[in-house]
């Protein structure tokens, strides 16, 4: 059984979970206990299963079988995929898509979001015009206006600079001063590092590890995570 720590409120409980692409298993989690008192970092192998683990919790995609029990059932979750479409119209315009979905956030929310994210003089320019920098940013503010107890973010910070990679670390750190949980993948180690307090360890499908930082990079259980880890070490 995977347990994180023990003291916390919300979490999720994972039993039974098979996620399967016809015979093929992309996820397949016996049981697992995710608490999200603490920045949550999920890391491990390209193919490994970790966007896949993502969309499940947020709900996006179904599992084939197993059941997701969460500790509040009215968890308000928001996803921040690595590649978020974007429609043919301005930075402002695609923020205000949430409006669709959530009559209640008015015009000026959206501007404060703007605000916020570092985008109001980028308002009126069509996001496909924004650097990568620039959208992932108007993403997180979309994510943020749909009032969220939890964020998922899938890579949020790949193919940023170091410069725009602080900033949007900066806005991940306020979400969590603000009171919302979050749940990253990364395959920057120094970065999980920096960020996370907790680290989720996933290979092969199968969640191997769910560890405070420190220990899991000072201790890995797994030889899975100790390949992982030392063979990241070889690379830097
Ligand atoms: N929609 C899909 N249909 C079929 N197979 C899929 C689908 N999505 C993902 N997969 C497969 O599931 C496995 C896990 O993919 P996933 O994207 O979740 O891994 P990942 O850990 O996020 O990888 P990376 O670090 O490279 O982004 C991969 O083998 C992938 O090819």
């Amino acid at each position: 059984m995977l347990n994180s720590s023990a003291h916390t409120q919300q979490w999720i409980e994972l039993n039974q979970i098979l996620v399967k692409d016809g015979e093929k298993v992309i996820l397949n989690i016996p049981h697992a206990k995710i608490h999200f008192d603490q920045m949550s970092a999920l890391i491990g192998p390209n193919g490994a299963g970790k966007t896949t683990l993502l969309k499940l919790l947020h709900g996006l995609i179904e599992p084939d079988t197993g059941t997701i029990y969460f500790s509040n059932p009215a968890l308000r979750k928001a996803l921040v995929l690595h590649h978020t479409a974007m429609i043919k119209a301005s930075a402002r315009t695609n923020l205000a898509l949430v409006q669709d979905s959530d009559r209640s956030i008015s015009n000026q929310e959206i501007e404060q979001a703007l605000k916020h994210a570092g985008l109001a003089h980028l308002a009126d320019w069509p996001a496909q015009k924004l650097s990568a920098g620039e959208r992932q940013k108007l993403c997180l503010a979309r994510a943020l206006l749909q009032s969220p107890d939890l964020v998922l973010l899938d890579e949020p910070t790949a193919n940023l600079d170091p410069n725009t990679t602080e900033q949007v670390e900066a806005m991940m750190r306020q979400y969590k001063q603000d009171g919302i949980e979050l749940l990253f993948s990364s395959h920057q180690l120094a970065q999980v590092k920096r960020l996370a307090e907790q680290v989720i360890f996933i290979a092969e499908g199968e969640i191997q590890e769910i560890a405070k930082t420190s220990e899991f990079f000072s201790y890995p259980k797994t030889l899975a995570a100790q390949r992982f880890l030392s063979q990241e070490l070889i690379q830097a």
